[in-house]
């Protein structure tokens, strides 16, 4: 018999309902009691929590969002915020915390797994997909699916008046995303860290000017740019109106925003978040704790919450290799 907690924090992410409903039929059939604390980090902090039973997660596992709501929560910076929440699970009498968020939430829990003798399990749940160690995160399937969804309702315009978008995506700092969606809608341009150097902008600016108007000349045809939010220094509607100047063409900016971390999951997000949530009650059955639960190659796997934190998982230089050679063909004609 063992008290189990379960948070989620950070962005939310399409697929986090499914693996609190995963958890919650897991700790069920074990006979584990589980919390589940509000508002990430903020529910251990000032002790927001709820019984988690069998009837919450009814019909949950195709809902967006998170029915235990997420939060950034700054106090965890500090160690008092670290104490605090510690001091709730000792109160509340917890074995085992999992948390379901991105690398920043899995900070946190290393630093709770410091000082907290209970066992700490992280979940990956971010649309970025920039974890380590695990092949796909919760949320990312469908934050790409609804941007190729838009994008290609863009296109239809882009086309019509041959006219060029600047369409920006997600990601925070990393081209998951970006990559992942510009493949998909066959973008002439993809912009982002791994493959756009914005030092001199001048010279960026000039090239990116040149291929618009050859590739509008040859082809007739709208050009679409998915580009990396926080990539250009300047912003990157202030980029759209620079290209607009620059070669004469109307170039409109067309921020996707939050529609991505919304909506009802892919069906990989939920079969993926079903595969972890059980595996994470199964960890705490075998009393492990520190760990991530993953995937790789299909398989789920436990890896270090502190490996998986090490660096930011980089875009695979066989996806950007394949961009690269098929834009320089594609553009042509
Ligand atoms: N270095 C850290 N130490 C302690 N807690 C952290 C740290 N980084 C992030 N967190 C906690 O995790 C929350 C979510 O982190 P954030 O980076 O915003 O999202 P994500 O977990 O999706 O990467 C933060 O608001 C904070 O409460
Ligand atoms: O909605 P907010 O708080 O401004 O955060 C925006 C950020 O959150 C994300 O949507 C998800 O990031 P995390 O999962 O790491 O929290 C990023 O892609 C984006 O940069």
């Amino acid at each position: 018999m063992k008290n189990i907690a379960l948070l989620t924090s950070g962005g939310d992410a399409p697929g986090m309902n499914a693996a609190i409903r995963a958890i919650v039929l897991s700790a069920h059939h074990y006979n584990y009691n589980l919390i589940g604390y509000y508002h990430g980090y903020n529910g251990l902090i000032n002790r927001e929590c709820k019984s988690l039973k069998l009837a919450d997660v009814n019909g949950i596992i195709g809902r967006g969002g998170t029915i235990l709501k997420s939060a950034r929560c700054n106090a965890m910076h500090s160690e008092q915020g670290v104490n605090q929440a510690i001091l709730t699970l000792e109160n509340d009498k917890i074995d085992a915390l999992i948390v379901i968020g991105g690398d920043g939430s899995f900070k946190g829990a290393i630093k709770l797994a410091k000082h907290w003798q209970g066992q700490v399990i992280g979940i990956p749940g971010t649309i970025d997909n920039d974890i380590c160690e695990t092949d796909y995160t919760i949320g990312f399937s469908t934050a790409v699916n609804t941007a190729i969804e838009a994008i290609d309702k863009i296109r239809d315009t882009a086309d019509a008046f041959e006219r060029v978008f600047l369409v920006e995506v997600m990601g925070r700092r990393s081209g998951h995303i970006t990559f992942n969606v510009g493949i998909a809608t066959a973008a002439e341009q993809i912009l982002s860290f791994e493959n756009f150097d914005c030092t001199d902008q001048a010279a960026r600016l000039n090239d990116l000017s040149n291929d618009i108007k050859v590739v509008q000349q040859n082809r007739h045809a709208g050009y679409l740019i998915v580009i990396a939010e926080n990539l250009w220094p300047e912003g990157n509607t202030n980029l759209a109106a620079q290209i607009t100047n620059k070669t004469g063409i109307d170039c409109t900016p067309c921020i996707l925003g939050h529609i991505q971390r919304g909506g009802a999951p892919v069906a990989k997000d939920r079969i993926l978040a079903t595969k972890l949530g059980i595996a994470a009650v199964q960890a705490i059955t075998e009393d492990k704790t520190g760990i991530m639960i993953g995937e790789s190659n299909g398989a789920v796997v436990t890896v270090l919450l502190q490996h998986a934190t090490q660096k930011t998982k980089e875009v695979s230089q066989r996806l950007i290799k394949a961009q690269h050679d098929i834009l320089s063909v594609s553009n042509q004609g």
